[in-house]
């Protein structure tokens, strides 16, 4: 029997005018050149936002407010099981910086589905491009 082990990964959908920053997975990467929401694996001493929050500090070097969860969803790859959880963030200061991925788009809603996205992401991506006012309720530090 196969063992699968379940990677934990949080994802942020960052939220600027009525746009979401999508990022495309850098060259040399697992499932380089999909399309994905920037962040990374939970460490075990983490809560989910707490890591998330971190993981956009080091691969967008800004800084976020982690807002209402999207949603979380598995999906079997062939190195493991990842179960991403994605979550509506505002930035509060500088903009993002590329540092590992291939490319950033700033898209609304409507265009998101139209990405080649990681598997794992498309019910995020089909959560927020059915319910558009997921993005539309500003930060609360604004
Ligand atoms: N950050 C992020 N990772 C995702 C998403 N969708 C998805 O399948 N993944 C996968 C890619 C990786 O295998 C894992 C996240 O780990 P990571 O972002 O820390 O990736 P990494 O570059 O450190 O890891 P790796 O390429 O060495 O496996 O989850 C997503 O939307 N965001």
């Amino acid at each position: 029997m196969t063992q699968h082990k379940i990677i934990n990964v949080v994802g942020a959908a960052i939220v600027r005018d009525g746009t979401v920053l999508c990022a495309q997975r850098g060259p040399g990467k697992s499932l380089a050149g999909y399309w994905e929401f920037p962040g990374g694996k939970i460490e075990p001493h983490e809560t989910a936002r707490g890591a998330l929050h971190r993981e956009i500090e080091e691969e967008l070097l800004c800084e976020v407010e982690v807002a209402q969860e999207v949603c979380t969803n598995e999906y079997a790859y062939d190195f493991g099981i990842v179960r991403l959880t994605t979550f509506i963030c505002h930035l509060t200061g500088d903009a993002p910086h590329l540092t590992e991925h291939a490319e950033i788009r700033w898209l609304h809603p409507a265009d998101m589905p139209a990405l080649d996205w990681a598997p794992v992401d498309q019910a995020a991506v089909d959560r927020i491009a059915n319910h558009p006012e997921l993005i539309s309720q500003e930060s609360t530090q604004r």
